[in-house]
């Protein structure tokens, strides 16, 4: 892969790329940078966590004037913790030129967000409804805007969305250059983009025939009252750093993170239906690792970049495979392995193989983990926790107990007493799950895939490890990175506790007529 020094980059920026760690380019990267710095449209799509984010900001931060005192750039997201995110990085590629950027996003208070404009940020990274919020204000004015950039480009273009994004791109002068970036890119969602594009570039890194990914991805067909039980095997069998649960309503990941902290498990959840605090919170926990588990609806599905996060288990199957695609691309991020395993009732088999066909990924099935397994894994969780304080070496004051003990008895029923202990039993309380209606395999129209021919729109899960992709990130079983200085669909459709996909949105006023028809949308 080339590196960032051969693409004719400021120096300022070159140095934020290296104090983020990053040492050679990724094959989005590679491809994407050269045609955004001759500021050529470009629909970028690589798999997810292939670093699609720096794809368009390093462009993006190398041209923009520090001078300049007005909005010249404008980068939408879907989510509020997605907007925050990408803020940072933004933030970080360009801080060595001074570059000024601003989130803007629901849910937090619109007058610290003013006051803030007031320092005339030149990079706006925005969720669309509170951004229509500050254009109706007046606080924000696109009338400079030279680049506009699409994060999670299909979800932005989806039904969901459009009207927002429709409104708020009349705004921005035609002459500007546009960038839209995701994973996944189904066709119809191509021909949708092309209004807002001129004569783009398709720069696509996903491999012909989706690779076996660096996600290993399995499945577990069960009756919907087992799921519980063996989600709790699954966490004590495979005894995850960070895991990231997907539930398809508020009112299951609400259930769901109640009955995991029941059975001691340090879980919580994430929807839209919660306060901006609450999210930012749970967020906050989960990067840090006070929490090991974070449950959440598809509001946590896209972009989210939290390192660490090994285990991604589909507690709900997702109804659409674009969502599968990105749910499991929160973990096996920037080269590094995952796991991803999908609870199946025996009624949404046809909806996995619907999935499967559509990301040409054969899943594996695996069975249900049993009781011994599960206490075997936390067994082993147990020893490591020993070894670990062991190589610590801070457990001097226990010596002079610990020669007393062994003189009294047998070593091995010494230790095997005290990992006991440490393991505890989890607390077998009985929880009890409102069940979710079964997901039916929903025919997509004109589903050229199932005719066996090449997908229009590809899905991209992390490329394959072993061939064309690691060659960015043999040594840390990721990418090249030095060392990560930063430590690593709430569709509220229903507005219903249980129905529907939870993917807020913020409130604004005067909105389109698709978003007001929405009004009982979460917050996003
Ligand atoms: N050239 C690089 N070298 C090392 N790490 C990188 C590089 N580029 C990006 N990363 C890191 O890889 C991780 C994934 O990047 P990013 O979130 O941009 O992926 P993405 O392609 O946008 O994923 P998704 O499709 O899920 O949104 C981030 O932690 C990012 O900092
Ligand atoms: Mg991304």
């Amino acid at each position: 892969m080339k590196n960032f020094s051969e693409f004719g980059l400021e120096p300022k920026v070159l140095r934020a790329i290296t104090e983020m760690g990053f040492e050679e380019s990724t094959p989005i990267q590679e491809k994407a940078i050269p045609i955004a710095m001759e500021n050529r449209d470009l629909i970028g799509q690589a798999q997810t966590g292939t670093g699609k984010t720096a794809a368009f900001g390093i462009p993006l931060v190398n041209k923009i004037d520090v001078k300049e005192e007005k909005i010249v750039a404008l980068i939408m997201c879907p989510t509020r913790e997605l907007a925050i995110q990408v803020a940072e990085e933004i933030e970080k590629l360009g801080r060595f030129k001074g570059i000024r950027s601003l989130p803007i996003y629901g849910g937090q208070d619109i007058v610290k967000q003013i006051r803030a404009l007031k320092k005339r940020p030149q990079i706006i990274i925005g969720t669309p409804g509170r951004l229509l919020d500050h254009i109706n204000r007046k606080t924000i004015k696109l009338d400079d805007v030279q680049t506009v950039i699409l994060d999670e480009a299909d979800e932005m273009l989806d039904m969901g969305f459009m009207d927002d994004i429709q409104s708020i791109l009349k705004l921005v002068p035609s002459e500007r250059h546009t960038m839209l970036f995701s994973a996944t890119m189904p066709a119809n969602i191509q021909r949708l983009a092309q209004q807002f594009l001129n004569n783009p570039e398709h720069v696509s890194v996903i491999p012909k025939q989706v690779s076996a990914p660096l996600i290993e991805q399995s499945y577990i067909e069960l009756q919907e009252r087992q799921k519980f039980d063996t989600l709790c095997r699954l966490l004590d069998m495979e005894s995850p750093e960070l895991a990231i649960i997907f539930g398809r309503t508020k009112r299951r990941v609400d259930e769901l993170a109640e009955g995991l902290q029941k059975r001691g498990y340090t879980a919580e959840g994430l929807h839209g239906d919660l306060s901006q605090n609450q999210r930012d919170n749970v967020m906050r926990k989960f990067r840090d690792g006070s929490i090991d588990v974070l449950v959440a609806t598809d509001v946590a599905a896209r972009g989210l970049d939290v390192s660490g996060v090994t285990h991604v288990i589909n507690f709900d199957l997702p109804q659409d495979p674009e969502s599968y695609v990105h749910r499991i691309g929160r973990t096996g991020r920037a080269g590094k392995e995952g796991a991803a395993y999908t609870f199946v009732t025996p009624r949404e088999i046809d909806h996995l193989n619907f999935i499967e066909r559509l990301t040409r990924h054969k899943i594996a099935k695996k069975p249900m983990p049993s009781l011994a397994e599960a206490i075997e894994g936390k067994q082993k969780m147990t020893a490591e926790r020993i070894l670990q304080l062991l190589d610590k070496e801070d457990h001097n004051e226990y010596k002079g107990l610990a020669i007393q003990l062994l003189e009294q008895h047998d070593s091995v029923h010494l230790l095997a007493a005290a990992m006991k202990l440490l393991t505890g039993e989890k607390k077998d309380v009985t929880v009890e799950l409102t069940p979710e209606e079964p997901l039916r395999a929903r025919k997509r129209r004109n589903d050229v895939r199932s005719a066996g021919r090449k997908p229009s729109g590809s899905y991209g899960t992390a490329g394959n490890a072993r061939g064309g992709d690691r060659r960015y990130g043999e040594r840390s079983g990721g990418y090249g990175r030095s060392q990560r200085r930063d430590g690593g669909r709430d569709y509220g459709r229903g507005g219903g506790r249980g129905e529907g996909r939870d993917y807020g949105r913020d409130r604004g006023f005067n909105r389109s007529t698709s978003a007001r028809a929405n009004d009982d949308l979460a917050k996003r």
